[in-house]
């Protein structure tokens, strides 16, 4: 299983959670996020994966970070198109597209985007775009009959432990961690990430 931090910046913090096998981190390149970083921290991750985290972001903007950054996926969080998806693709980028999930219709949307994306994300629908810290009903996942597999993401917490060893589904292939392993925006707390991760992978 994935396991994948969002919403890092700082280099010390990003070094000790990396140091818990991590296979993903997400760094937030949205200027109304709480945890928008605008330039490289004095270390980024080496052995985890590195995501760029955008909303509706233009696509030279995107390009020019991912190379900064040398970025590894774009998570695109936002209500970019497939046509959009398709250009970036074009471009040689590895996508990651998020979904903002209340019911079954909403899963009816990743269909455009079949064969566009390495994996799609499955969020709670919020007023912003995301890092709500809420968890939504999985139970609609199982309407999801699409071949991508997803992260699931949305208030997962320590809280969240029995309800995803009880999850299944053939295109589950990871979760998503944020706010709620925060002791300040894009701070996470190391020894909370540590016991939920030794427990998740139980
Ligand atoms: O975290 C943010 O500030 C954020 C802002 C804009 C788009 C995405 C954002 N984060 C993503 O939100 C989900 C869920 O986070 P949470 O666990 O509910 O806090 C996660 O995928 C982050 O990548």
């Amino acid at each position: 299983m994935i396991i994948k931090v969002c919403g890092m910046r700082d280099a010390v913090n990003i070094r000790q959670v990396e140091s818990l096998g991590i296979d993903m981190m997400g760094l937030i390149f949205f200027p109304g996020s709480s945890r928008y970083i605008t330039c490289p921290p004095s270390y980024l991750p080496v052995k985890a994966q590195r995501v760029g985290v955008f909303v509706n972001e233009d696509s030279a903007t995107i390009e020019s970070l991912a190379r900064a950054f040398a970025l590894n996926y774009i998570q695109l969080h936002g209500t970019e198109s497939p046509e959009y998806c398709l250009s970036l693709r074009e471009k040689g980028l590895k996508l990651i597209k998020a979904f903002s999930v209340s019911s079954p219709a909403d899963l009816a949307e990743t269909e455009k985007y079949e064969g566009l994306c390495e994996y799609f994300i499955f969020d709670t629908k919020c007023e912003g775009h995301g890092g709500s810290g809420k968890q939504f009903d999985w139970s609609i996942l199982s309407h999801y009959r699409g071949k991508t597999p997803f992260l699931l993401s949305g208030g997962i917490s320590p809280e969240s432990i029995d309800d995803l060893k009880n999850f299944r589904h053939e295109q589950f292939a990871g979760i998503d961690l944020n706010s709620r392993f925060e002791t300040a925006p894009a701070m996470k707390n190391v020894e909370k990430l540590q016991r939920f991760i030794k427990e998740f992978k139980k």
